[in-house]
């Protein structure tokens, strides 16, 4: 490693990659293994939530074993995608600046959220100038991954998130599955074929358009890792399955609605046409590989204790699930439905902009055009997507139907602002503790 000059120019955009995965994937036996195996200068930044960074120690070891070249900076007793932001944001200004390396690589601890740590390196920032985000690697365990859904498949339903309580930790890895480009598919010693198919077919479930490929202890070519490998900020935050399945839905949606001469739209529910049997006889790309998708939008609120029951006795075939919900009880308050296995958890997440004064729902409707509006429920809607292997799509969007409020309750509906439910309580199933009031986009 050389001193930069201070007095130089702007020092040169490097590539940075981004190494995500859940705890005890293999991230740190893949870092070790890209050290002794790359001709490359690395910069590595190693994240560990305990204050002892033990990660950080077995690198730096290997580090001076192997080249000597490597530099490893340890940020410890925190989370990078949170607490840390900015110490690392001073850290990798300190390190382009003073340090000589060809590519930057940082091992975000498991516990991190891989989306924050990738947002430091985009749009107009100072670290987006020294840096270029080529990469968003995601470490997979395999047979924890495999372990995970079949467990879900023979448990008893779980209930729901309970105010207050963290988010399973399930859904974090699917998390960090959905925002990688690439997918190191770990422990390979350790599935058989049926469980491999088995995994492989979930991360294209999860994650359709991410490379994937096999390893055992991380030994992988270097390069399929440190070279540009297709992280694009522009389709990032669309990448995910149920994101994909959702923009299928509407893509499908404006194609019936094309080719339905001047047929009207029903106004409270199923605008979005849910009900698809009439254009599921030929195979999207998902059910190519055995994955079928339900994508449900409809305007109408579910009764709360109806949908609780439902999400009590999920359907085993579905994998994954997410997006908005709206509830009767409240006419605020736009939920978020994620659903990993049987654990379904529905949190606040934000306000529906059709519950603020007139002034601000103009100033959001301005400022995100793109959100479908209803002349008489705004933006409040259930949009959301399950994804499962081999889905039978019928009878799931019949219970879905099934949960919404009747006509009957839902005359009994005050006027929708300040919207009172007679008998249904307050949802139990409501999560988060402080709910962010900004809108839920
Ligand atoms: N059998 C087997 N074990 C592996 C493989 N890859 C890693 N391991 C072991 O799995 C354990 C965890 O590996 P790490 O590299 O520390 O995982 P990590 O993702 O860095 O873990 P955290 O930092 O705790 O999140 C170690 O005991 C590794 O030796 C593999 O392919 N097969």
């Amino acid at each position: 490693m050389s001193e930069h000059d201070p007095s130089d120019d702007q020092p040169p955009q490097r590539p940075a990659t981004i190494l995500t995965g859940s705890l005890g994937a293999g991230k740190t036996t893949l870092l070790n293994y890209l050290l002794t195996e790359t001709d490359q200068k690395l910069a590595v930044v190693i994240n560990d939530v305990a204050s002892l960074n033990i990660d950080a120690e077995r690198v730096s070891v290997q580090t001076e074993l192997v080249s000597g070249e490597s530099t490893v900076t340890e940020l410890s007793d925190g989370c990078i995608c949170c607490g840390l932001q900015g110490v690392l944001r001073d850290e990798l200004y300190a390190l382009a600046h003073t340090c000589e390396f060809d590519h930057l690589i940082i091992e975000a601890s498991g516990i991190s959220e891989p989306e924050p740590i990738a947002g430091l390196f985009l749009g107009n920032t100072t670290i987006a100038t020294l840096f270029e985000l080529t990469n968003v690697v995601t470490v997979v365990d395999a047979p924890r991954l495999s372990d995970t859904f079949s467990e879900t498949e023979q448990k008893p339903q779980q209930q729901e998130q309970q105010s207050g309580k963290p988010r399973p930790l399930s859904n974090l890895t699917i998390e960090q599955i959905e925002c990688g480009n690439q997918l190191i598919l770990n422990k390979r010693d350790l599935v058989d074929e049926t469980t491999a198919e088995r995994v492989e077919k979930l991360c294209r479930l999860l994650a359709p358009t991410a490379k994937k490929q096999w390893t055992t202890y991380g030994m992988i070519e270097p390069a399929t890792v440190l070279e540009a490998g297709g992280f694009d900020a522009g389709t990032a935050p669309i990448q995910a399955g149920w994101k994909q399945a959702l923009a299928r839905d509407e893509e499908r949606s404006t194609t019936d609605s094309e080719s339905a001469s001047a047929q009207t739209s029903n106004t409270e529910s199923h605008e979005h046409s849910h009900d698809h049997e009439h254009d599921h006889n030929h195979a999207h790309p998902p059910e190519v590989y055995g994955i079928s998708e339900l994508s449900y939008c409809v305007r109408r609120p579910f009764y709360p204790d109806r949908f609780a029951s439902f999400l009590n006795t999920l359907p085993q075939t579905i994998v994954r699930g997410k997006g908005l919900v709206w509830l009767a009880h409240d006419s605020e308050t736009a939920y978020m439905l994620d659903v990993v296995g049987n654990q379904a958890t529905v949190s606040e997440t934000g306000r529906w902009i059709a519950s603020l004064p007139e002034k601000r729902q103009a100033q959001y409707r301005r400022a995100q055009p793109e959100i479908e509006w209803h002349d008489e429920h705004g933006d409040r809607e259930q949009r959301f997507a399950l994804l499962g292997i081999a889905l039978d799509r019928k009878p799931i969007q019949d219970r879905l139907d099934a949960c919404l409020v009747t006509d009957t309750e839902w005359e009994q509906l005050t006027t929708i602002d300040g919207l009172q439910f007679a008998t249904a309580k307050k949802a139990s199933f409501t999560t988060q503790d402080e709910a962010d009031q900004s809108n839920p986009y």
